[in-house]
C-alpha cells in the first residue's frame, strides 16, 4: 500500500511493505487526510490521489497544536553568535565537583551539584525490554575473566560505586560485566557491542575506581580555588591528565563529560572537556584549574598538545578511543596516530590503550596491532555492528520529490513524541527544517556549518524537550544519547556514499537505547539501491518485516551472508599473514566464536571476525560466554 496516502495513521499502526507516490505503485485511499485504509493487494486498484488542500501558516500551526505538538520556538541566531557573556551557558564549562585540600578521606555531598548531575529530569533510565536483547558475549585475552553479576561484586572503590548508584544503573550491562573486570587488571581493550549498550560507563568505571583508589598519590596539583586570592587568570596550573578519552564529535565530547562529571562526583578526579567550538578562553581556564581526565575531539586535543604551557601527556596513564571506527572513517587517523604515539605522551608500561566502538573495521584493527599490548582483551557482544530487535524498522519507498510531504504526513499521523529526522547533507537539513518549521512543528536542526552556541542550545532544546524534533546530519549525531527518542526517521538513507549499513545502524540507534523500545522509518527511494542487500539482511536479522518491494532480497535459508568490512575474509587472510610474519601481532579475534555463533545460529558462518588465529593464546585464554537478557 502507499503510505503518503494514509496521512492519518500513526506509524505504529503501519504496515510494512509501504510505498510513498511511487508512481504506479499508488495505493487507493478514501481521502487526503483521512485514516488509512488500503491494505497489501490494493495497489491494481489505485487511483489517483485529489490534491492535498493548500493550507494558510495558521491553519498549519493550529492542525499542529490540535494533534499535541508544542509551540515552536524561534531562535534568535544573533543571541548565540554574540561574543562574551555567561560562560556557564557552555555545555564545556559545566559545573563539576571541586575538590578542597581540607577534605579528608570522605568528601561532602553537594546538594544542588547532586541534583543537577544525577536528578536530570531527562536523564536516561532504563527501559523495561532487557529481556529483547539476547545477546552472546565473546571476550579472548591472556588470561581467563570472570564476568561482574553486580557492580556490588565488582570491586570498585565506595566513592564510585557510590556514584554508580547515584545514576541508577542497577545491575551491568552485558559489555560492562565483561569490560569491568577485564580493565581492572590493567591491561589494553577492543570491545565492540551495540548502540546504547553502555559502552561509556564500561570503561569509565574501571578506570576511574582503578584510580580513585590512588587518587591523592596520583593527582596533579590544583589550585586552592578557596584562597580569596585565587584568581582563575593567573592561578592556573599546566594540565596534566591521567586519562585521556578521544571522541569524534563535539557533542559525543559534551556528553561523555557528563557522565564523567556524574562518576567523578566527590572525588579528586577533575573532569574536563575540550572541543572545537568551544572558545579557547574557556578550555584554557578550566584545565588551567587542574585536569585528571580530559575528554577530547582530536582536532582539538592535537592544538592542545602543541602548547606545552597548558597540557602535558607525560602523565597519561589511559587512552581511550570512543567510536573508533567513525574517527577512521572521518579521516582522523592522522590526528589519532599523533595522539597514540606523539607528544610527550607516558610510554611506560603502565600506559593503557582502549577502543571501544559498535563497529570494527580494519583501520581500527592494525591501530590495536601497532600500539597495544599483544596480549590485550577483546570483547564483541554479539555480531559487530549487529542491531537490536527493541527498534522496530520499517522502510517506506518514497519518491523523491514527495518526501517533504511524507515526512509531515508521517509526524503528524504519529504521537508527538522526540524525533530524530536524518538527512544527508546540511542544505538538505535547513530546508526540512523551514518546511516543517512553516507548518507549525516545533523543529530545530544541528549540522556541522552551525555556530557552537547553535548546536548545543539546538541540542539542549532537543533533551528537553522544547524542540521535540531534531534534524541533523548524521556526523553530528554519532553516539548521542537522548533520552525518550520514540522514532528516527531516515529521510534520507546513508547510501554506502554515507556511510552505508553501518551508519544505518548508528542512526537508528538514537531510539531504543538500554532496554526501551523504538520506532525507525526509512525512506527508500531509487537511489537507495546500493543498501538494499544490506538492508534486508539486518531487517532479517531483527526480525523486522521485509516490504514487499525489497522481498526478493529475503536471503535463502537461515543463514545470512553479512558481507561488511568488520568481518572481510579477505581481510583476516591478510592480518593472518601479519600475525605469522611479525611476533608482536595479536591473536585471534573472533575466529573461535564465528564456528560457534555458525554452528549454533546458523546466522553468523561468515563471521570470520578481524585477526586471525594463534592456536597457542586461543587455547589459553579465549572463552565465548552467552549472557542472558540485560
Ligand atoms: N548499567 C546500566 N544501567 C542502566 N543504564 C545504563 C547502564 N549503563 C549505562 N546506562 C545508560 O545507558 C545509556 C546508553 O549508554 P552509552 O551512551 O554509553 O551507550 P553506547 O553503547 O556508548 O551507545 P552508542 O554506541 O550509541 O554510542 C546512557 O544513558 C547511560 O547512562
Amino acid at each position: 500500500m502507499s503510505w503518503g496516502n494514509e496521512t492519518n495513521a500513526t506509524p505504529a499502526e503501519e504496515t510494512n511493505g509501504d510505498s510513498w507516490g511511487a508512481g504506479d505503485a499508488a495505493d487507493t485511499t478514501e481521502n487526503t487526510d483521512g485514516a488509512a485504509e488500503g491494505g497489501e493487494g490494493e495497489t491494481e486498484t489505485a487511483a489517483p490521489e485529489p490534491p492535498k488542500p493548500v493550507l494558510s501558516k495558521e491553519e498549519y500551526s493550529q492542525n499542529a497544536k490540535n494533534k499535541g505538538w508544542t509551540e515552536t520556538t524561534a531562535f534568535d541566531y544573533e543571541q548565540f553568535n554574540k561574543t562574551g557573556g555567561d560562560n556557564s551557558d557552555w555545555a564545556g564549562a559545566g559545573k563539576k565537583y571541586e575538590w578542597k585540600d581540607e577534605y579528608g578521606d570522605v568528601a561532602p555531598e553537594v546538594p544542588e551539584l547532586e541534583l543537577l548531575l544525577f536528578g536530570g529530569e531527562f536523564q536516561m533510565k532504563k527501559g523495561k525490554h532487557y529481556e529483547n536483547l539476547e545477546i552472546k558475549v565473546t571476550i579472548e585475552g591472556a588470561k581467563q575473566v570472570e564476568p561482574i553479576e553486580s557492580f556490588d561484586d565488582a570491586g570498585l572503590h565506595p566513592v564510585l560505586l557510590d556514584n554508580v548508584k547515584r545514576c541508577g544503573y542497577a545491575e551491568p550491562t552485558p559489555i560492562q560485566k565483561y569490560a569491568i573486570p577485564a580493565a581492572l587488571t590493567g591491561t589494553d581493550i577492543v570491545a565492540v557491542s551495540q548502540t546504547g549498550s553502555g559502552k561509556t560507563a564500561a570503561y569509565m568505571i574501571p578506570v576511574l575506581s582503578r584510580l580513585m583508589g590512588k587518587a591523592k598519590k596520583l593527582c596533579a596539583p590544583k589550585p586552592n580555588y578557596a584562597d580569596p586570592s585565587y584568581n582563575p587568570k593567573f592561578s592556573m596550573v599546566r594540565a596534566e591528565p591521567l586519562v585521556i578519552i578521544v571522541v569524534p564529535t563535539r557533542e559525543l565530547a559534551m556528553q561523555i563529560f557528563d557522565e564523567a562529571r556524574r562518576l567523578c562526583y566527590r572525588s579528586m578526579l577533575r573532569p574536563c572537556v575540550a572541543y572545537g567550538g568551544l572558545p579557547m578562553g574557556i578550555t584554557c581556564e578550566e584545565l588551567g584549574k587542574g585536569c585528571d581526565i580530559l575528554i577530547a575531539t582530536p582536532g582539538r586535543l592535537c592544538h592542545l598538545m602543541e602548547k606545552p604551557e597548558l597540557l602535558t601527556m607525560s602523565r597519561v596513564k589511559y587512552t581511550i578511543i570512543d567510536e573508533a571506527d567513525e574517527m577512521l572513517d572521518q579521516d582522523w587517523s592522522e590526528e589519532l596516530q599523533k595522539i597514540m604515539a606523539g607528544g610527550d605522551s607516558n610510554e611506560d608500561a603502565d600506559h593503557i590503550y582502549m577502543m571501544f566502538s559498535a563497529t570494527f573495521p580494519k583501520g581500527a584493527r592494525e591501530m590495536a596491532r601497532q600500539y597495544m599490548a599483544p596480549d590485550y582483551y577483546r570483547i564483541r557482544v554479539g555480531r559487530s555492528g549487529q542491531a537490536h530487535k527493541n527498534i522496530r524498522q520499517e522502510i517506506i519507498q518514497v519518491d523523491r520529490d514527495m518526501k517533504r510531504e511524507a515526512v509531515y504526513d508521517l509526524i503528524m499521523a504519529a504521537e508527538p513524541a522526540r524525533t530524530l529526522i536524518f538527512c544527508n547533507s546540511k542544505p538538505a537539513v535547513d530546508l526540512l527544517d523551514d518546511f516543517l518549521y512553516n507548518r507549525g512543528l516545533p523543529t530545530t536542526s544541528i549540522h556541522a556549518d552551525r555556530g557552537q552556541r547553535e548546536r548545543e542550545d539546538a541540542l539542549r532544546s532537543f533533551r528537553t524537550g522544547r524542540c521535540p524534533i531534531l534534524i541533523a546530519t548524521s556526523v553530528s549525531a554519532r553516539g548521542w544519547d537522548v533520552a525518550g527518542v520514540a522514532h528516527v526517521i531516515n529521510y534520507d538513507l546513508p547510501s554506502n556514499m554515507y556511510g552505508g549499513i553501518q551508519e544505518y545502524v548508528h542512526r537508528i540507534g538514537r531510539t531504543a537505547r538500554i532496554g526501551h523500545q523504538g520506532l525507525a522509518t526509512s525512506f527508500y527511494t531509487d537511489r537507495d539501491e546500493d543498501l538494499a542487500q544490506d538492508l534486508v539482511n539486518i531487517l532479517v536479522e531483527c526480525e523486522c518485516e521485509v516490504p514487499d518491494f525489497l522481498s526478493h532480497l529475503k536471503p535463502e535459508g537461515a543463514e545470512i551472508n553479512f558481507d561488511d568490512d568488520t568481518d572481510d575474509e579477505a581481510e583476516a587472510e591478510e592480518d593472518g599473514a601479519a600475525a605469522e610474519e611479525g611476533a608482536a601481532a595479536p591473536a585471534a579475534w573472533g575466529a573461535e566464536a564465528s564456528a560457534e555463533e555458525g554452528a549454533d545460529a546458523g546466522g553468523f558462518a561468515a563471521d570470520a571476525g578481524g585477526f586471525a588465529a594463534d592456536d597457542g593464546f586461543k587455547a589459553e585464554g579465549a572463552a565465548a560466554v552467552s549472557v542472558g537478557g540485560w
